[in-house]
């Protein structure tokens, strides 16, 4: 099992830099203190969904930091990325621990049911994604809404990390890690900023603070 001591967790897609480079938004979040990057392209050809998972595994090398594949395991196992991160309707962790046969890599897995945390998958698995924390325009598919109450619930019944997502936001950054989350991760409070670089290090500081 991987240790996993990272704490903003930028999810990111090209669609959700709305018009500016990714790559671009990327590296500022990085200086800012992002340490673990996701790239989450739903709507992508696996062709462009390749080409863009280099692009950002050159910039997560640059920097020394992890970078994660949602949903997909070919793009993930070409690109040699650190890890991948699947939900409930997504090729299982424990499938995925047997195909992808190394030991270092990371892998996520969403917690959307309370159920889940009593399955093979979630032995499986490096991390817990708590998805979503709160309800969010930015993915409306989702089943539970877990709130702090929800966090606190899942951080007595499991010790793996938890990554809180789910319109994680300066202002409830403090309280999701206070409740035991271990990780905040985010899409739009740093991809729609203005200040890509600000907001990461504004959320980084309010989480280690
Ligand atoms: C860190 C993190 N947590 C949860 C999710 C959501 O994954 P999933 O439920 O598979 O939904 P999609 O992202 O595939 O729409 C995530 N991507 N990252
Ligand atoms: C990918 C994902 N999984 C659960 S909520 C979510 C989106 C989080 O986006 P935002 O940080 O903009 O609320
Ligand atoms: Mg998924």
């Amino acid at each position: 099992m991987i240790s996993f001591t990272y704490k903003l967790y930028l999810v990111i897609s090209e669609a959700d830099c709305k018009g500016k480079n990714m790559i671009a938004v990327a590296r500022q979040a990085i200086k800012g203190g992002v340490d673990i990057i996701q790239l989450r392209e739903k709507n992508a050809s696996v062709t462009e969904f390749t080409t863009k998972a280099l692009q950002l595994k050159a910039l997560a090398d640059e920097y020394h930091i992890p970078l994660i594949i949602n949903d997909n395991l070919m793009v993930a196992e070409h690109v040699n990325a650190a890890g991948i991160h699947v939900g409930n309707n997504d090729l299982p962790p424990a499938e995925i621990r047997r195909e992808w046969n190394v030991a270092n890599k990371i892998i996520g897995y969403s917690i959307e049911y309370i159920e889940q945390l009593h399955n093979e998958q979630m032995e499986a698995a490096d991390y817990l994604g708590i998805s979503p924390v709160f309800g969010t325009a930015t993915k409306t598919d989702t089943v539970t809404e877990w709130g702090l109450e929800g966090i606190t619930t899942i951080r007595q019944l499991t010790t793996k990390p938890l990554i809180a997502i789910g319109n994680m936001q300066l202002n409830n950054v403090k309280a999701v890690i206070n409740a035991g989350a271990d990780c905040i991760a985010v899409v739009s409070a740093i991809c729609s900023a203005s200040n890509p670089e600000k907001a990461a290090y504004d959320l980084k500081n309010e989480i280690i603070k």
